[in-house]
């Protein structure tokens, strides 16, 4: 596996401070769910900068990772490793962001007051977070009257405003428009160049052309292949991969 640090967001993200979550380790990650072996014997290398966008066919196991790396679920046996940073700590140094946007049934202000405060967070943070996705005039409105593609970025706001080196992110555009993707995007790379960690799960192969510096590629639960995106997408070593990057059915 090559350095995934010398790819397109590199040059920016190099002059931002590394994360001591990273170098992120995972090793032999196995997990059974109901008598099934759901991810079997993973094992990646994850390095300190850019955006790793974790790819496969539906039940490839890509969100009961991102699950695991967030420490929602437990593994049978294997072991993730944060760099030096315990696991019980690491959780509380990322945020992830669903598909669905969770959101409180308030106004969109307090969405985001609510997690400064929870997170012990500078609560005069809310209205730059708020700009920074394109919200600050819609802060007093409810939150439960938001487009779908709104409702996401205040999601993103939301994860943004616990600071956390690394941003896990499960289809967060699969619902949205191409002119919301695109605006949730651009905040993206934002914070990818200010050097924050981006973990991001995608069926879109457009997207993950756009914004990946290097994918994973899953298939029945296990790592198919690990690439720099520079290779990955003209030369997928899989077959499996390239029948998934060309729109063929994968079985
Ligand atoms: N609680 C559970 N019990 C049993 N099997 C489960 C459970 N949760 C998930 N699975 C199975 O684990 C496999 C991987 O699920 P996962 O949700 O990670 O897939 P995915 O790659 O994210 O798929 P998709 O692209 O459809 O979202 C699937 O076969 C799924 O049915």
């Amino acid at each position: 596996m090559s350095d995934m640090t010398a790819l397109p967001f590199a040059p920016i993200a190099r002059q931002a401070r590394r994360s001591p979550l990273f170098p992120l380790e995972v090793r032999d990650l196995t997990l059974r769910l109901g008598g099934a072996t759901v991810l079997d014997a993973m094992s990646l290398d994850l390095g300190a900068t850019g955006c790793t966008m974790i790819m496969g066919p539906n039940g490839a196991g890509k969100s009961l990772l991102l699950k695991l790396l967030h420490g929602l679920l437990a593994p049978s046996s294997g072991r993730i490793t944060w760099g030096d940073i315990p696991a019980e700590a690491a959780t509380g140094r990322q945020a992830l962001v669903f598909q669905k946007p969770v959101l409180l049934r308030r106004s969109v202000a307090a969405n985001i007051d609510f997690v400064l405060k929870a997170r012990g967070k500078d609560p005069n943070r809310r209205d730059k977070l708020l700009a920074q996705v394109g919200l600050a005039h819609k802060a007093r409105q409810p939150a439960r009257l938001l487009s779908g593609g709104e409702a996401q970025r205040l999601a993103l706001a939301r994860a943004l405003a616990t600071e956390p080196e690394v941003l896990l992110l499960d289809e967060p555009t699969a619902s949205l428009d191409p002119a919301s993707v695109q605006a949730f995007e651009e905040i993206l790379c934002e914070t990818c160049r200010s050097g924050m960690r981006l973990v991001f799960v995608t069926h879109d192969v457009g997207q993950a052309r756009r914004l990946a510096d290097d994918v994973v590629f899953l298939h029945h639960g296990r790592v198919v292949e690990h690439s720099p995106a520079v290779e990955f997408f003209p030369h997928p070593r899989s077959a499996e991969a390239r029948h998934y990057v060309e729109g063929r059915i994968v079985v």
